[in-house]
């Protein structure tokens, strides 16, 4: 009997040339140097495949890292512990200074704060005056010269005043916050320090003295890792709470005693209507991260219970800091309702920019044509650690699965997929198993991983969804701390909407404006105007009587009218960054099967609807 009309050889015929092509498409990517793709297996268990070659027995939850422990017999600094120190300070996957730091030296304004009073910049960590065990911790982190936003940072937080702080993605707004407010705490940990547990099986209800909240789940751990560094030997425990992981472990950790809390917004309000788990009336320190995402719609009565709630510590004392790399005007004016009135205000360059360690390429790439598109860009990079932004999290799952069939080794995130999965490929990404990641936009807040060498604008963010504050953010994960990146973003008829800032974001930085945006040319090139939600201040904002006044002046060393020229002091000496390793491992096929969905942030989880991604 003949098979003719027999429809199954047709597809045997289909499947055996989409296999032949896919072997051949393998083929190709070693070719190029890629490592092979990289299955994940979560339904092994937690971070069974976490890349880092390392068995992962136990739940390997970033909140349950390790932090300097001590007893009661150590004085005010800790002893060594060289165990820990090597797991703190030795992991090369750590980010490390660039040899074109001083891309990031524009000039400061600093308005604010108390009249008569000026920011005096340090040049030098050792001229900040840091407690001995803080200067140990700093070089310990191999923080050799302080960026510009740390240089008056620090001195004005260690005088006493709020600070808000507006600084390029990648300048080491962290360390700016983290450093002076650990200094300060030095010493006086034991006398204002909530109680510890008396032995192994006493639990103790957190009473932090300062708390550091920021929106997404992974750059509160990344926060929690650079604690963890600069808490080391200072006998200030530091903890992290945020959405999905377990609340067992994370409330085991706080049971401990904690002095310096990392938090999301959700899991903090969880926590912090439990009086008997974490009370508030100690801090001293509240500081904002990603300051402008959290004080936009959505999150206002967080923000009002952090700032005005009657458990929080209502004394003279209590330093508030804000930081971020963009701050649009609604969010300079929300500032003013919460902050003291003689805050300082530390911006460098203008307020939203980038820099010119960041290669900026925008190509016109039709819709239908951005795979291969993005085929041929990944192919040409050669093996590097690239991060992929797209608008929804169902063209997420989509690219992931193109890019692994086409042979490269790739993971993705995205707020559907569990906090498990989340850290796994974030590890993964990080360590470099996995040298390409898809994102939706909203984990480019923060997300500081050493080597991405490019930023793929897939999708660009429109109007609705960030625009260009949102465009500045994720190119900002490349070029971090004086290393260089590449940016390249598709750019097609449906982005026309931020096509006039993205210019003007090319104009600033001196980067080439493509021959199909010409049209969208600011009328003066040579003097561009910036929309309201960039740079233009408002009486609003110049608060107290200190306005430009007593700050600014020609401070020593630094040059007039404020500006930070560093043309000495950073430089040699710093590793410079180097390339991605390659080498990837082998094994079978992609997991797949993602639920889709869209949209940027707040998902709806169960125990922490607020915390974004
Ligand atoms: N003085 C320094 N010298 C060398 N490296 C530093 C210094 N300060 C911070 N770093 C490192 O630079 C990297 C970037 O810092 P950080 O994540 O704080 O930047 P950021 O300004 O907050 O960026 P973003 O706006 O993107 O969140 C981190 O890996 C940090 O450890």
């Amino acid at each position: 009997m003949s098979n003719a009309g027999d429809p199954k050889p047709v597809v045997d015929d289909a499947a055996a040339a989409r296999k032949k092509q896919q072997e051949e498409d393998l083929q190709k990517a070693k070719e190029a140097g890629w490592g092979e793709p990289v299955p994940f297996h979560h339904a092994q268990g937690p971070a069974a495949d976490a890349g880092d070659g390392e068995a992962h027995e136990a739940p390997a939850w970033l909140s349950d890292a390790a932090v300097y422990a001590w007893d009661d017999e150590f004085g005010e600094i800790g002893e060594p512990d060289p165990e820990l120190e090597k797991t703190l300070f030795g992991d090369p996957n750590q980010p490390s200074i660039g040899h074109n730091i001083k891309a990031l030296s524009f000039d400061v304004d600093v308005s604010g704060g108390t009249e008569g009073e000026r920011v005096h910049p340090i040049l030098k960590f050792d001229d900040a005056g840091l407690h001995p065990a803080m200067a140990d911790n700093v070089r310990l982190c191999k923080y050799t010269t302080p960026t510009v936003i740390q240089a008056y940072c620090i001195p004005a937080v260690l005088t006493g005043h709020d600070v808000i702080g507006i600084a390029q993605t990648g300048s080491g707004k962290t360390a700016a916050f983290l450093i002076p407010i650990l200094s300060k705490l030095m010493g006086k940990a034991r006398q204002l320090a909530g109680p510890r547990p008396k032995n192994r099986d006493e639990r103790v209800c957190a009473e932090p003295l300062v708390l550091v909240v920021c929106p997404t789940r992974e750059l509160a751990c990344q926060i929690f890792d650079e604690a963890r560094r600069l808490c080391y030997r200072t006998m200030l425990r530091p903890c992290v709470i945020y959405g999905g992981a377990p609340t067992k472990n994370q409330r085991e950790q706080l049971e401990k005693g904690c002095d310096v809390l990392i938090a999301t917004p959700g899991r903090l309000m969880d926590f912090m209507s439990n009086i008997k788990l974490l009370n508030l009336s100690r801090l001293k320190f509240t500081v904002i991260d990603e300051a402008d995402e959290l004080l936009s719609e959505g999150w206002e009565d967080v923000m009002d219970k952090l700032f005005q709630g009657s458990s929080t510590n209502q004394d003279g004392d209590h330093t508030y800091l804000m930081f971020s790399a963009t701050f649009p005007k609604f969010a300079r004016k929300l500032v003013k309702d919460y902050m003291e009135e003689d805050h300082v205000r530390i911006s460098v360059g203008r307020i939203g920019s980038t820099h010119q360690n960041i290669t900026q390429t925008i190509e016109w790439v039709d819709q239908h044509m951005k795979n291969q598109a993005l085929y041929d860009l990944i192919m040409q990079g050669g093996p590097q650690r690239t991060l992929i932004f797209v608008n929804a999290k169902s063209t997420c799952d989509i690219i992931d699965d193109f890019i692994y069939n086409k042979g490269f080794p790739v993971t993705s995130i995205h707020s559907d997929r569990t906090q498990r999965e989340r850290e796994d490929a974030l590890r993964a990404f990080r360590t470099g198993k996995t040298p390409i990641m898809v994102a939706t936009g909203v984990s480019a807040r923060g997300l500081d991983v050493a080597f991405i060498k490019h930023v793929i604008n897939y999708d660009l963010p429109s109007s609705q969804h960030g625009g260009i504050d949102e465009y500045i953010h994720r190119i900002g994960r490349t070029g971090r701390i004086g290393n260089q990146g590449n940016a390249t973003s598709f750019y097609n008829e449906r982005n026309d909407d931020i096509g006039e800032d993205l210019v003007k974001v090319l104009l600033e930085n001196k980067q080439k404006v493509p021959d199909f945006l010409q049209d969208k040319m600011p009328a003066n090139p040579e003097k561009i105007e910036w929309h309201d939600d960039t740079d233009d201040e408002d009486e609003s904002f110049d608060v107290g009587g200190g306005v430009n006044s007593g700050f600014g002046g020609d401070v020593g060393g630094f040059g007039a009218d404020g500006g930070f020229k560093a043309d000495e002091g950073f430089g040699g000496g710093f590793k410079a960054d180097d390339g991605f390793g390659g080498g990837f491992k082998a094994d079978d096929g992609f997991g797949g099967g993602f639920t889709a969905d869209d949209g940027f942030k707040a998902d709806a989880d169960a125990d922490n609807k607020l915390d974004g991604w």
